[in-house]
């Protein structure tokens, strides 16, 4: 099982104005935790993503994935970004099984596999669709269906869902639920929206504005399985008023 072990980590972007985006982040995730971060824009929580994804390196500190040191992307760490950069003329079926396929896996392995994540993510009708004949909620759920594919234990999801509209976000949010649910991978999710936090996650972390920095850790006591309906409780609103006022601190 893979957890995410970060300490002390520093990240300035250089150039004639260097840019310092994060200001000693430490953060323990641990195998199979559904962690939001949760910040205003330019706090840095993309940044800390790409660190964790080895799409940028820190400028010091230390960042584990599974006790192991990120130095590049790997196939062990899956990112989900907010436009599903599919291949426009390949179908459904050829975009979730493409990586696996130029990877050299065997086709016995990737493709019951393919099935059944294309089957959590409710696609197994759509499997000769390409990209353009899908609406933004689908094309994101063959995004999430291809990173599943590669069997990432750790998903790393940037703002997945703020392209789209308000009620195909809710949708996303209980498909995002009941994948998980049923993988219990060890998931960070970036959202600046305090909702999606607190329905998705059991651990929110607030960072606070530029550098970034951990501000504070909230733990989700909402009971598991969760539902759209769950938004609406006094608990729900209680956990958001109290997470507005730390961010207002
Ligand atoms: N490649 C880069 N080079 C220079 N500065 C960068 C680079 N990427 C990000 N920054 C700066 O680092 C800071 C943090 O950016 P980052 O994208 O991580 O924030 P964020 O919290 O994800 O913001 P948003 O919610 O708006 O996406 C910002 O001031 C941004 O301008």
């Amino acid at each position: 099982m893979s957890g995410i072990s970060i300490s002390q980590v520093y990240k300035t972007y250089p150039g004639a104005t260097p840019v310092q985006a994060l200001d000693n982040i430490d953060l323990e995730i641990q195998p199979g935790e559904f962690v939001a971060l949760l910040g205003p824009s330019g706090c840095g929580k993309s940044t800390l993503l790409n660190l964790i994804a080895g799409f940028e390196r820190s400028s010091s500190g230390t960042l584990l994935v599974n006790q192991r040191a990120v130095s590049r992307p790997g196939p062990d760490r899956g990112v989900v970004f907010q436009e599903a950069a599919l291949f426009p003329w390949l179908t459904v079926w050829e975009n979730v099984i493409f990586g696996p396929q130029v990877a050299g896996a065997k086709k016995s392995e990737y493709e019951p596999r393919a099935r059944e994540m294309l089957e959590i993510t409710g696609l197994s009708g759509f499997l000769d669709h390409l990209p353009v004949q899908l609406s933004g909620g689908m094309r994101q759920r063959v995004g999430i269906a291809r990173v599943l594919t590669l069997g990432s234990r750790v998903l790393l999801m940037d703002e997945p869902f703020g392209a789209l509209d308000a009620q195909t976000r809710l949708t996303m949010q209980e498909l995002l639920l009941s994948v998980w649910s049923k993988l219990r991978t060890t998931v960070l999710f970036v959202t600046h929206d305090i909702d999606e936090a607190i329905l998705l996650a059991d651990t929110i972390y607030v960072m606070s504005a530029r550098p970034g920095r951990i501000q504070t850790r909230i733990d989700v006591p909402i009971e598991r399985p969760r539902t759209i309906e769950d938004t609406t409780t006094a608990a729900f609103n209680e956990l958001k008023r109290e997470i507005l006022r730390q961010i207002r601190h």
